[in-house]
């Protein structure tokens, strides 16, 4: 049983180019040039019911463009998706009705005159809601989002954080079944972040629901996703566990010292942090334990431990240097 299911994913758009000058504008009026680009290729991965998936990769990899395609705002160009069984871009109703798609950068659509309890009110009747179903849930959402001092006040005066919760609650209210989350925490301060990741992590426990994230954050992944999936130029560069991988894309490991008296770490690998009595060391993975064992066989080593390179580092260092 799955509940996001991708074979062989392609999506290509038609880009219009235009050289610089008036020239080129005029002549543009006349006839359009286009170029394509290769947002996917060969994208396949599948999700199962009730799991939590980060989905990762640097600008332009071709995230946005899969969860657009995967909640049925485009048609791909080729491959073949099932989201709960469904085809999402035939866009049935009672498809649309189990799942939800919130973009950080565009929480919350619709008029922005209205207040928060009458967009609410919207999204009740537009996806069907039983007014009891509505109200449980309404009450439900109203403690984990904070959203109390929020339902009388107008869309267009909240705050980007406020807009987050809101979107969150407007896309919840519904109790869709998968959510695709596009960078919820986008331009959101620490403690607004934290909540919201908070919130995902809960409704995730009370519902069982299943989730694709995407986030330039490695805290929302960490703290949400045990999967990674890793997308690079429309490609899958990497899915599996979390934990796994640092050790696929980082070659080495830090190990960090404590030493007394006189020492000269230099000797037994690379010295990344130092600061009066301590190092941290990058050994590469495979000597770790000769290391190890010759620095406390040479130094007097109050204290010893070995570590993963932080998570941000071994992404910031596989998006430099490539992930193939
Ligand atoms: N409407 C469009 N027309 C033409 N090209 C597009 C369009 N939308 C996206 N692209 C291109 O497709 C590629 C993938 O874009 P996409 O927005 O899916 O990336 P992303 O991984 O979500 O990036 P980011 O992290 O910057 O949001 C990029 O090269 C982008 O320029």
């Amino acid at each position: 049983m799955t509940a996001v299911q991708v074979r062989n994913l392609s999506m290509s758009y038609q880009a219009p180019v235009r050289k610089g000058g008036l020239r080129a504008a005029l002549g543009s009026l006349v006839r359009r040039e286009y170029k394509t680009v290769q947002a996917l290729d060969q994208v396949s991965f599948t999700i199962a019911p009730g799991e939590v998936a980060g989905f990762i990769g640097p600008n332009g990899a071709g995230k946005t463009t899969t969860m657009k395609i995967l909640s049925g705002i485009l048609h791909p160009t080729g491959g073949e998706v099932e989201v709960l069984a469904a085809t999402p871009w035939h866009r049935r109703a009672a498809f649309l009705k189990r799942i939800a798609f919130v973009r950080g950068s565009q929480p919350v659509g619709g008029s922005q005159e209205l207040t928060v309890m009458d967009s609410l009110e919207y999204q009740r009747i537009l996806y069907d809601v039983p007014r009891p179903a509505f109200r449980r849930t309404l009450a439900e959402l109203e403690v984990l989002l904070d959203l109390d001092p929020l339902l009388e006040r107008q869309l267009r005066a909240l705050s980007l954080g406020e807009r987050m919760r809101v979107g969150l609650a407007m896309a919840l209210i519904y109790r869709p079944e998968v959510l695709f989350l596009d960078e919820p925490t986008i331009g959101l301060d620490v403690s607004a972040a934290s909540q919201i990741r908070e919130f995902v992590a809960e409704y995730v426990e009370q519902t069982g629901a299943t989730v694709l994230l995407t986030s330039h954050y490695m805290a929302d992944v960490a703290s949400l996703c045990p999967r990674l999936i890793l997308i690079d130029h429309g490609r899958v560069a990497y899915d599996g566990p979390l934990a796994e991988l640092s050790t696929r894309l980082s070659p080495y490991k830090l190990i960090r010292i404590s030493a007394r008296g006189a020492a000269n770490p230099e000797q037994f690998g690379e010295v990344v942090e130092k600061s009066d009595g301590q190092w941290v060391l990058r050994v590469p993975r495979d000597e770790v334990a000769g290391t190890t064992a010759r620095l406390l066989q040479a130094l007097e080593v109050v204290d010893l431990a070995v570590e993963e390179p932080p998570l941000e580092k071994v992404i910031d260092q596989a998006y430099r240097e490539g992930l193939r």
